[in-house]
Formats: C-alpha cells, structure tokens, sequence
C-alpha cells in the first residue's frame, strides 16, 4: 500500500496547481492550493498515508455524510418523507428543483438536502453541532477536533442562497426550526478541521458494514449502512457522480474544502485532500488520485 500511494504521489505532484480554491467562502480563498495528501484505513483500523495526510482541512460537505448518519439514528426510515435518494444532477447549492418538487429536495448530499437534515437534528439535540463535534471526535479517535469559527462566520455572513433554500422549503412546510438557528448548526458542521488521516478513519464504518473499529461502535445497521453507501455511489459528488461512477467506481463525497472521501466496501476508507477544484466543486487533483488508484487496482464495486 505505501509503494502504491508513493506511486500516486509521484503521477500527481506535477499536477499541483491546477484548479480553483473555493473563494465564494472568503474564510476559504486563502487556503494554499499546493497541498496535496492521501490517508487509507483498512477495516481493522490500520492507516497507511502520503503527503499532507495530517494537515486538518475545512470538511464543509463531507459533513453531511455525518449529518445524515445522526438524523438516521434519530428518525430512521421516517425521515426519507422530508428527503429524496435520487440524484440531483444539477450544482450542489441549486434552487431550481426545489420549487418544482414541492420543497423535498432530491437526496441529503446536495446542499437543501443537507439543510433539512439539519433541521431534523436541530429538532433532537439540545445543541446540534457539539453533538456532530463530540461523533467525528469518537469515530476519529481525536479529541483535538475543532469547527473553525472564521469559516462558519464568513459563511453566516454570505448565506443568502442557502437561505434562501431553507426559506422555500420553509414555505412548502418541510423546515420546522427557524432558518437562521440551523444554519448556524450547518455552517459550524461545515467548518469543522479534520485531516486525510481523520476522515479516513471517521468514514470507515462504512467499509466495515456500519462498524466503527475506532470508536467500537455499531454507528449504522448493516442495511443502513448499505442504503448511505448507495446515496454516496449515486449523490455523493454532485452533477459529477455519474463520471466520478465511471472513472473511480465507488462511494464518495466531495466538499469544497478539497477533501473527497472514498468508500471500498468490506475493505478500506480513503481521503484525499487538495484544495484547488474542478468546475463542478470537487478537488481537481482528488479526483485524479482516486482515478488513478482506482485504475491500478479494481477497487471498482461495479
Ligand atoms: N459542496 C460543499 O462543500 C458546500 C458546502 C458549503 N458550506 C455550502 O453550503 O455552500
């Protein structure tokens, strides 16, 4: 594995550079674009990794995959009468299917998806975004984690689009809480630091058929853990979930922090992290890792 992801190193370095840091979150724009780091878990908790796999990087929607496993735990199959599981097919921050599907937005992993999701959990916790804090802490086995409050105030700041998504849904009485209240918990989600190593150990349950080796925990039921990995496979990198299908192969979510996890299931959790992203949003040089890795060893579940 380490000659495998050295090799990966070496085809990607010259590649540093290319794209573009997410600058529509100010906080975001002065991110150093030239990182680069790969972080594997094998189900038994064993992480090998390579480059910037232990600088903490803002998760922004990776979070969501979190999100959902806390609402899934609180509401279980309930919950799919507030949220779809259809690709959307279209930019994770887009309105437009929103109005004409009554306010039920396509899946969890697109931003009004993840909005709602966050209502729900707003309605359980006593304080939605420490109990998000206190999970990634207990599945990644580092008590040092933090939300980074610049990021979380600079998107507060700009958050008219989302917003506005919580607003429209709030009119189609999917919303129960009151939008600002949740978009402080997602925001704070969002912004939370965690490293390539972090992740790769904190999404490793669901390799490991809903099982956290690190927190010896039991996080999803097998069959839930099942239906998440489907939602990642098909919504997980937004209107690129069909190439990333085709070229990679497997179960993985993006953030425009630059960190793409990666699902093998019954064997490992990847993450990779490089800031610098596609037109799309994902990490430019993340998705060329994974394609890479992917091709030299079918790792692909179909
Ligand atoms: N794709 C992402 O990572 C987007 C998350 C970001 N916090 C937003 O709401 O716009």
């Amino acid at each position: 594995m380490e000659m495998l992801l050295k090799s990966i190193f070496d085809e990607i370095k010259p590649m540093l550079g290319q794209g573009k840091v997410a600058d529509y979150i100010p906080a975001l724009a002065t991110v150093n674009p030239y990182q680069f780091g790969i972080a594997v878990c094998d189900i038994h908790g064993n992480i090998t990794h390579i480059g910037d796999a232990n600088v903490p990087f803002s998760i922004q929607s990776i979070s969501k995959v979190f999100n959902l496993v806390l609402a899934i735990n609180h509401y279980g199959e309930s919950m799919w009468d507030r949220v779809g599981c259809e690709p959307s097919g279209l930019p994770f921050n887009s309105l437009v299917q929103l109005e004409y599907e009554q306010g039920i937005p396509r899946n969890p992993f697109i931003n009004a998806g993840a909005l709602v999701v966050s209502d729900m959990n707003e309605s359980r916790f006593a304080s939605p975004h420490i109990g998000m804090r206190d999970f990634v802490k207990r599945l990644s086995c580092n008590d040092e984690i933090i939300a980074n409050r610049d990021v979380s105030d600079s998107e507060f700041e700009f958050r008219a689009r989302n917003a506005a998504m919580a607003y429209l849904m709030k009119a189609y009485n999917n919303f129960e809480n009151e939008v600002d209240d949740v978009l402080h918990s997602y925001f704070s989600n969002c912004a939370i630091e965690m490293s390539c190593v972090d992740l790769a150990r904190a999404t490793n349950f669901l390799a490991n058929r809903g099982y956290s080796v690190c927190a010896n925990e039991q996080v999803l039921t097998p069959s839930q853990n099942r239906q998440v990995n489907a939602l990642l496979a098909t919504s997980g990198m937004y209107d690129e979930a069909g190439s990333f299908a085709f070229k990679v192969g497997l179960p993985g979510k993006s953030g425009v922090g630059g960190g793409i996890i990666a699902v093998v299931p019954g064997r490992f959790s990847i993450c990779v992290f490089s800031p610098a992203l596609n037109t799309v949003g994902n990490s430019q040089l993340g998705v060329a890792a994974l394609t890479s890795l992917s091709k030299r060893i079918s790792w692909s579940v179909y």
